[in-house]
This record gives C-alpha cells, sequence and structure tokens, in this order.
C-alpha cells in the first residue's frame, strides 16, 4: 500500500493507495478517537456495489454503521439531499466525534463532506473515493460544497477528511464514460504543473484505456502528490490554489448552464481546458502548438471538445458566478506551456466572446 501525506499541520491526513484495501478501511479508522455511530454515504450504484464490504469492515472494527444511499448524479449534490442526510445523522444519534464516510465519486464525497463540515459545526469526515475523478482529485484538498440553481458549487466550505482510503480495484466496474471524465483531471495535473506527467499519460495512453492496475496506481498517487503539493501551501484558496481551476470557468458555466444533467464535470473540464487554452493563445500568452497538444490529448482520452445544445450568450451569464471573480473581474487561469500556468484578469471580453462561439 502506497501513503501520500498531506501536510497540513493539525490538519493533516494520510491518502493510502492499493488495490483491495477496502476492507482495510474498520482497522485504518481505529487509530482516530471516533464514536461507535458512523454514517456512511453512498450512491444507489456504489452502495449496491461496495456498500456491504464497507459496512462489515465498519462493523469489525466496532462501529455501528448507517448507510445511506443518495440517487446518482450531480443533481444529488443539492440542499434537499443534504437534508436528508442531517435527518439520517439526527434521528441515528451522531455525535461530535461520530465519522461520516463518504463511499462513491465525487459528488458523495463533495455532499458528504458538506453534510460533515456543518452537521454540529464539524464532525469527522473520511474519504473513500472510487470514481477515478474522486480518487484523483476530489477527495483531497477539502473544498466541500452542495450547487445552486444559479452555479456550481457555490455553497460549501474548506473542510479537510481525516483519512482517504484509495481502493484501485473498485475503478473494475465503473463506467467507461467516467473513466474518460477523471482523466481530464489527470491531464489537468500535466498542463498546470507537471510537464514530464502530461508526456507520461500521452505515451500510456494505452496502458491507461486498458486501466493497467500499475499504470493507474502510477497516475493516481503522482496526481494525489500534486495536488497536495499545492493545497499545502495554499489551502484556501487565496491564490497559488487557484490553479486547481484550470479549465473550470467555462467548465462551471457549460455544467450549470446545461442544467448539471448534459455533461458530467470531466466532460466539462475537458471543454473548458480547450477554451482556457483558446483564450491563452488570442491573448498572445500561448503558441498554436499549445492549443494543439491540449486537444490532442482530450481526444486521446475519449472526452468532448465543444458543446452542443448551450448558446454562447447563455455561457457568458453564467461566467460572472465563478468564484474567482473578484471586484467584477474573473481571474482566469491561463496556459504558457505545458507545465506552466498564469492567472490574469484583464482578458477582454472580445477574447472571452470568440472563444465561447468556438467552443459552441
Ligand atoms: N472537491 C473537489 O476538490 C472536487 C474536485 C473535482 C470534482 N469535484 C466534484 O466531483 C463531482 C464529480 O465526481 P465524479 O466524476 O466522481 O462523479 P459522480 O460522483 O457522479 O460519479 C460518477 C458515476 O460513477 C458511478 N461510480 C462511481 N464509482 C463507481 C465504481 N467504482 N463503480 C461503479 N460506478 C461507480 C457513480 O454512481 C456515478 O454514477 C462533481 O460534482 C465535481 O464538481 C470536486
Ligand atoms: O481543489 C481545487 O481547488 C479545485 O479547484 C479542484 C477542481 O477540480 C474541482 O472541480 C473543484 O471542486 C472546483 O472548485 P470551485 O471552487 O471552483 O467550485
Ligand atoms: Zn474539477
Amino acid at each position: 500500500m502506497a501513503v501520500v501525506e498531506v501536510n497540513l499541520g493539525k490538519d493533516s491526513y494520510n491518502i493510502h493507495i492499493g488495490a483491495g484495501i477496502l476492507s482495510e478501511l474498520g482497522q485504518l479508522m481505529r487509530q482516530f478517537a471516533f464514536t461507535a455511530k458512523a454514517l456512511v454515504v453512498s450512491d444507489e450504484n456504489v452502495g449496491a456495489i461496495y456498500g456491504a464490504v464497507v459496512v462489515e469492515t465498519l462493523r469489525q472494527a466496532g462501529f455501528s454503521p448507517r448507510l445511506v444511499c443518495v440517487k446518482p448524479g450531480e443533481t444529488a449534490k443539492a440542499y434537499e439531499t443534504a437534508m436528508t442526510l442531517y435527518t439520517a445523522a439526527i434521528e441515528e444519534g451522531l455525535d461530535r466525534r461520530s465519522p461520516i464516510v463518504a463511499l462513491g465519486g465525487g459528488v458523495v464525497g463533495d455532499l458528504a463532506g458538506f453534510v460533515a463540515a456543518t452537521y454540529l459545526r464539524g464532525v469527522p469526515f473520511i474519504q473513500v473515493p472510487t470514481s477515478l475523478l474522486a480518487q484523483v482529485d476530489s477527495s483531497v484538498g477539502g473544498k466541500v460544497a452542495i450547487n445552486h440553481p444559479l452555479g456550481k458549487n457555490l455553497i460549501g466550505a474548506f473542510y479537510q477528511p481525516q483519512l482517504v482510503v484509495i481502493d484501485t480495484a473498485v475503478l473494475a466496474t465503473l463506467p467507461r464514460r467516467e473513466l474518460y471524465a477523471g482523466l481530464a483531471e489527470v491531464i489537468k495535473y500535466g498542463l498546470i504543473a507537471d510537464r514530464d506527467f502530461f508526456h507520461y499519460i500521452n505515451e500510456k495512453s494505452n496502458a491507461i484505456l486498458a486501466m493497467d492496475n500499475n499504470v493507474l496506481t502510477a497516475i493516481i498517487s503522482r496526481s494525489c502528490r500534486i495536488k497536495a503539493d499545492i493545497v499545502e501551501q495554499d489551502a484556501r484558496e487565496s491564490a497559488l490554489r487557484m490553479v486547481l481551476n484550470f479549465g473550470h470557468t467555462i467548465a462551471h458555466a457549460i455544467e450549470a448552464g446545461t442544467g448539471f444533467a448534459q455533461f458530467n464535470h470531466g466532460e466539462a473540464v475537458a471543454i473548458g481546458m480547450r477554451g482556457a487554452a483558446l483564450v491563452s493563445h488570442y491573448m498572445g500568452i500561448a503558441e498554436p502548438e499549445v492549443v494543439e497538444n491540449v486537444c490532442g490529448t482530450i481526444r486521446r482520452f475519449h472526452l468532448p471538445l465543444s458543446v452542443a445544445g448551450c448558446s454562447a450568450a447563455k455561457l457568458h451569464s453564467y461566467l460572472l458566478h465563478d468564484k474567482k471573480v473578484i471586484g467584477g473581474k474573473i481571474n482566469w487561469i491561463l496556459l504558457r506551456s505545458v507545465g506552466e500556468v498564469q492567472v490574469h484578469s484583464d482578458v477582454p471580453e472580445q477574447i472571452v466572446s470568440r472563444v465561447l462561439a468556438e467552443i459552441t
């Protein structure tokens, strides 16, 4: 089992990565002074496959778990679903040392984390990510949130988990479309921070798409390390952490503008990264080869490059809900070259409109 340490002072935690380690979750949780009652939050897909294993490992470690499964999909990241989880926590009698365990993809992680951050003003939170996207990104770094119809992740908190347990074997049941979605965030890490990693994922694309466990474990470990390095320097996104949002200004507009139903998050990020690369080029920051490199890699991993069914004008109206808007100006994360990004708040409206027209 590999361990990636996230060093955040009193909020530090370990990410355990290995094939088949789901059944060790209970033992790993025994190191903390938790009380016995535990709420395991999952969705109906993941809960049906892995809920029983998790309940059993927690029971064997002396916990009394209750499994609650929400509807799968982005629309579960909502106030109403959070309320049903608060009700379950209250009915079950969870106290301030009772853990909430997120067993699922990023939707379950963000939702359960939001409930953990707010129930009794904060109870222990454990991430057990089961999608590739959640294993490489959403389970690390402590961003938890629910959506608002007007925008993505608008209600949330920074709330770090105490433990992250990544069982790579669960990826065997992940639908192909969700594998590709996770790869969008993996491509993002290469683009923002690690040119060699970007070349590695391109070189290993066949092994990745064939779900070779060694290669997948390597990209999960490297992705977690890249994210942890950034979060360790700027946990609350006052500056540096914004780079993790590369492609997300347009992605979040796509998700909200299409009612959180047409594209999954990774697909929206793929289109958003193409958009950000185009903005970088039209700003004179990136050479055309950089845009080609971004698009070629997105295509290689079967991800979309454009939006159908949402006008440029509609997307534009959602851009200003981006959390990186300060004083009415969007902080754009732009690409200079592969592995090198810059933040710009001076992107002219004409360039934004041109790019939105190009991607729709
Ligand atoms: N907090 C963060 O830092 C952060 C980072 C990136 C993304 N996110 C959020 O994460 C969410 C997207 O996460 P996601 O892509 O995991 O989507 P998801 O949680 O909807 O999971 C995708 C689908 O795969 C299924 N699934 C998950 N694991 C499975 C498995 N092992 N076997 C079978 N089916 C499985 C789920 O049931 C779901 O239908 C978005 O809401 C996004 O905003 C948050
Ligand atoms: O962890 C971060 O910081 C990120 O930006 C990671 C993103 O991949 C993720 O989608 C995140 O939820 C976006 O956050 P938001 O603050 O833009 O809502
Ligand atoms: Zn993301």
